[in-house]
Parts: C-alpha cells; sequence; structure tokens
C-alpha cells in the first residue's frame, strides 16, 4: 500500500483498506440516493426494507475485504437470495458495483481502480458475509447501508465496517453521507468517523483525508442534553426514553431523531450528551437482539472518545456472541460521568413502565 495521511499508529494497513472501502460505498450509495425508484426497493421476511445500494455495497466493501485479507471472517448484513431471484436487481447490482471501482481516487491504494468483476465473483462476496460470527480470530463486519429506512426517506444512514478480533472491536468506520461534516447543522454534508481501539477516534471530511481528534465531554448540564434516538418508534421506546429525560431534567422534546449510527458519530464528537436505545418489549413490543454490525464501530467510536458505550445495564457490549448482542439489553452511551446517572434514571424509567405508572 502506498503511503497514507491515518492518524493511527497501528493497524494501518487494515485502516487504509477499511477507509478506501467505505467511501467508495459512500459513493455508491449517494448516486443510488439520487436516483432510486420504487421497483429498486425489496422487502426481506424479517419485513425490513433493501435496496440496490445495499447490496452492491457490502459486495463492493467485501470484495476489498477478500483482496486484502482472504483469511478473515466476515459478518455482513446482507444475502443474495433476492438477487439470485431478480434478474434486473441483479444486473443493477452487478453495474453499481463496477462503477464503484471507479471511484475513490484520491485515496491512498486505489485498489483495483479500472477492475471490472463478473456476476458471479459480486455474488460470493455478497455471501461472502455470512460468517456466524463468534468470539475467535479476526472477523470484518459490515452494515452496508445502516439506516436503510433513512436511506430510502432521502434522510440520514451510515456506511458501517469495523474488525473485530477474538470478540474485541479493534477498528472502526463509519460514514455517513448526509450528516453535517462539523457538527449536525453544518451546511457542508458528508463525514466519516475513525476509531482504533487504545489509540483514539477522528472525524474527517468523506471528500478529504484531514482527519480531527475527537473527544467526548465526561458530563454536560442537562439543560443541554438532546437524545440522540432513533426516528422509528419500533426501534426503541420513545415513551421509556422521554421518561429518561425527565427525571434527568433535560427539557422536553429537544430529542435528536436520526437514523443508522450517524447517532453514535454525533454523540462521539461531543453532540446530543447520549444515546439511549431502550427496547419496545418494556412497552409491550416484540422482542429483538440487536446486530453486531449496527453498533461495532459505534460503540468503539464512543470508548475511544472519552465516553463509556455498555447495555441498558451497564452490561459491556459483547461482540463474540455470533451476528447478535444476543447477551445484551438495550444500548445507553454517554460520557464519563453522565453514563452512571443515565443508567439510574434507565432502571426507574423502566421499572416504572413494568409497574404499569408510565
Ligand atoms: N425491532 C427493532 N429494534 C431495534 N432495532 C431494530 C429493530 N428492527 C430493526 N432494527 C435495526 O435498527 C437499525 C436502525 O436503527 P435506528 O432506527 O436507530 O437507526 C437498523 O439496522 C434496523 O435493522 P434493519 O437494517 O433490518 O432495518
Ligand atoms: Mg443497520
Ligand atoms: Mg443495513
Ligand atoms: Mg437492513
Amino acid at each position: 500500500m502506498s503511503s497514507h495521511k491515518l492518524p493511527i499508529s497501528s493497524m494501518t494497513g487494515e485502516a487504509e483498506v477499511a477507509v478506501l472501502a467505505v467511501i467508495r460505498a459512500c459513493q455508491l450509495t449517494k448516486s443510488v440516493q439520487n436516483t432510486l425508484t420504487v421497483d429498486e426497493k425489496v422487502t426481506k421476511p424479517d419485513k425490513s426494507p433493501v435496496t440496490v445500494g445495499d447490496l452492491a455495497a457490502q459486495s463492493l466493501i467485501s470484495l476489498h475485504l477478500l483482496d486484502s485479507f482472504p483469511e478473515d471472517k466476515i459478518v455482513g448484513e446482507e444475502d443474495t437470495t433476492e438477487l439470485r431471484q431478480n434478474n434486473g436487481l441483479r444486473a443493477k447490482v452487478v453495474d453499481l458495483v463496477n462503477e464503484g471501482f471507479g471511484k475513490g481516487r484520491a485515496e491512498a491504494g486505489a485498489w483495483s481502480e479500472g477492475k471490472t468483476f463478473s456476476e458471479s465473483e459480486i455474488l460470493s462476496a455478497i455471501d461472502a458475509g455470512s460468517d456466524v460470527g463468534g468470539g475467535t480470530g479476526r472477523l470484518w463486519t459490515i452494515d452496508p447501508i445502516d439506516g436503510t429506512l433513512g436511506f430510502l426517506r432521502k434522510e440520514q444512514y451510515a456506511v458501517c465496517l469495523a474488525l473485530i478480533v477474538d470478540g474485541q472491536v479493534e477498528l472502526g468506520v463509519l460514514a455517513c453521507p448526509n450528516l453535517g461534516t462539523n457538527s449536525v447543522d453544518d451546511e457542508t454534508k458528508g463525514v466519516l468517523f475513525l476509531a482504533r481501539k487504545g489509540e483514539g477516534s477522528w472525524s474527517r471530511p468523506i471528500e478529504s483525508p484531514e482527519y480531527k481528534q475527537l473527544s467526548l465531554p465526561a458530563s454536560i448540564p442537562s439543560s443541554s442534553i438532546r437524545f440522540l434516538e432513533s426516528v422509528e418508534s419500533g426501534h426503541s421506546a420513545h415513551g421509556i426514553q422521554a421518561r429518561i429525560g425527565a427525571l434527568l431534567g433535560v427539557p422536553e422534546n429537544t430529542s435528536l431523531r436520526m437514523d443508522s449510527q450517524a447517532k453514535y458519530g454525533c454523540l462521539g464528537r461531543g453532540e446530543g450528551g447520549a444515546y439511549l436505545r431502550i427496547p419496545t418489549k418494556y412497552m409491550g413490543g416484540k422482542a429483538y437482539e440487536e446486530k453486531i454490525w449496527d453498533h461495532a464501530s459505534g460503540s468503539l467510536l464512543i470508548s475511544e472518545s472519552g465516553g463509556i458505550c455498555t447495555d441498558m445495564h451497564g452490561e459491556p457490549l459483547d461482540f463474540s456472541q455470533g451476528r447478535t448482542l444476543k447477551s445484551n439489553d438495550g444500548v445507553v452511551a454517554a460520557g464519563r460521568d453522565m453514563h452512571a446517572k443515565v443508567l439510574e434514571a434507565v432502571k426507574q424509567a423502566v421499572a416504572e413502565a413494568q409497574t404499569g405508572k408510565l
């Protein structure tokens, strides 16, 4: 690999590949978002949506990983079930992946620029992401479009890639093409977040490798807190989260609601003060196991920015359990001092919900 401007001192080869793959995937998803038509959206068996953007981006990222780290395992969100039955969708994905390799020239080591991949290489790369995960060895996890619902609404989404070694997240990349580069209100859009275990976390514009180190304040006054939470009321219990806010003295109706791990990016750079993901099962919803690709990059970003990211009971997120965080329940992330206070309020609000007091 050629020289780079990465701010980290170890795993630079991995970071270089991950950043290039994610930037190319962002360019691909941006072009899809601009031109997406209804027939390019498919509903998966779990009723969630998937688009040509998700499938092509996972293939493109996997092709980079398969070339550079052929021994590593991959856990990706998507598979080829739909693609193998739909010729139109498949042709579009093949075109998008090959177009994607013409991009990202500004980055160091623009691997395989101009190369054309066959349909079977492109499909196999998606299916390379079907590993069961676990706590031994090197494992990459990909969420090619996190927040597909936000992507379809032309709002926030993120392209996410993380390296997990023996169950620990070592490297996390998270790019948000529609998020303000320096703050949520910034008119300039597009930001990439990078975290390396033990070394720190950074943000940069997607378009230029100017890295800025991030730090998350230990605590902020309650009056300044704006909880980072899902747009979808089916993904976290908004009612309980509002009660947590009331218990902490947070002003009402101030939440920053956005789809995807963009929420972790905002918190990591000091916005919002706390990320809440209280499962809807505490308000009568269905039980749900969080997926590793939805939290790997974001949780490392928070801890490397000086904050704490755990489940709602204060337990560390356990990425060694397979494709899901099956030993965890919900997520709470906040600054170092704030986190314990938020957990206390979570406990009380959930107890109230369970005894019908909410
Ligand atoms: N019932 C659920 N509870 C929590 N998260 C969910 C649930 N269903 C889907 N998700 C996942 O939450 C993530 C988005 O979170 P958020 O709403 O905070 O942006 C998506 O990856 C989405 O999966 P999917 O990709 O299948 O839509
Ligand atoms: Mg996701
Ligand atoms: Mg996704
Ligand atoms: Mg999805």
